[in-house]
């Protein structure tokens, strides 16, 4: 039976600003979306009928209700499919933890499926497809780095940052609905410079891109878990030259252009939080793959 490996990557955010919220209760974003090389694997195994989905994480459902299958159900339905898919998730990614976890995990069924069964679904479809399971999902199909704006589906290439990220997690998850739902816009404070990032981002200028950190969501989960506010404190102690808490949080990432130093700040993160990750930022298309 036909069988296929992808990788599905995590993102952080390092901007992320709210327009004005729409009559449907979704907000219009602008944020600059960069993908991380932490990654969950997802094996697609073609079956005679049906959705069977199996991980090692105890935190994610099995059934339906994971975006994962969700995908899946969707790629069957929409063109008339008769195999099923055995679906695996290793799971790397921390769940409800502001890192588009389950997002990219639905994109590398759909992308993977594209593949597997042939099916020649342009990229544009996809992502059409993605945004249906969530905001996040195009995003993680197009891969690397973006400019995003509408509800987070309507995505500009970039040039990516080139750096060493520690992502730090404190024991906890947030609901992106309750973040977005307690946020209010009228009443934004501070609004990223979006433009100043970008260009910074052209000429590769990671100090300029780390002192520009800003994310309007960020307030309002601290209010609920003011453990985000410690973990930044910590990463500014331990060195780092930007730090910033990624989507609805509550992960926390600090951004470091020398090794030494993350190596550093990461040893002394592990002493005080369990979920604590020293990687890279991930600029790979995924045309580069041909998908
Ligand atoms: C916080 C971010 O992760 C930043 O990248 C995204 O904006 C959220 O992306 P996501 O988790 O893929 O979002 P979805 O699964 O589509 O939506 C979850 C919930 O977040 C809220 N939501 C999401 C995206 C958006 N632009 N406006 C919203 O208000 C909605 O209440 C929605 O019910
Ligand atoms: N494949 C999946 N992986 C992770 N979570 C999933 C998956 N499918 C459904 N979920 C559910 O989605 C919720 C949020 O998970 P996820 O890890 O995607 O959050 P997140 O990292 O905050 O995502 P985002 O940054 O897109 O808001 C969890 O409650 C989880 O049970």
């Amino acid at each position: 039976m036909a069988e296929l490996k992808v990788e599905g990557r995590a993102k952080i955010n390092l901007s992320l600003d709210v327009l004005r919220r729409r009559e449907d209760g979704y907000h219009e974003v602008k944020m600059i979306m960069q993908q991380v090389d932490l990654y969950d694997e997802i094996t697609l195994k073609t079956i005679d009928s049906g959705i069977v989905l199996d991980t090692n994480c105890e935190f994610i459902p099995t059934d339906d209700k994971n975006i994962a299958y969700k995908a899946a159900k969707m790629i069957i339905d929409k063109y008339n499919i008769d195999k099923g898919i055995k679906i695996y998730i290793d799971k790397n990614i921390p769940v409800g933890a502001g890192l588009a976890g389950g997002s990219t995990d639905a994109a590398a069924v759909l992308t993977g499926l594209n593949r597997l069964w042939d099916l020649n679904i342009p990229k544009e479809e996809l992502m059409k497809m993605g945004k249906e399971i969530g905001a996040d999902v195009p995003f993680c199909i197009m891969g690397g780095a973006a400019l995003a704006e509408g509800i987070g589906e309507k995505l500009t290439p970039i040039e990516g940052l080139d750096s060493w990220i520690i992502l730090c997690k404190p024991s906890l998850s947030v609901s992106t609905q309750s973040v977005y739902r307690n946020l209010k816009v009228d009443e934004i404070q501070i609004h990223p410079n979006t433009d100043e990032i970008l260009s910074a981002l052209k000429e590769n200028q990671v100090r300029t891109v780390a002192s520009n950190l800003c994310n309007v969501l960020e307030n309002v989960t601290i209010e609920m878990h003011p453990v985000v506010k410690d973990i930044k404190k910590k990463m500014l102690e331990y060195g780092t030259l930007g730090t910033l808490m990624s989507g609805s949080g509550p992960t926390v990432f600090g951004i470091f252009r020398d090794y030494n130093k993350a190596k550093s700040a990461y040893d002394n993160l592990k002493k005080i939080y369990k979920q604590v990750y020293l990687i890279k930022t991930y600029n790979t298309r995924e045309e580069e793959y041909g998908l």
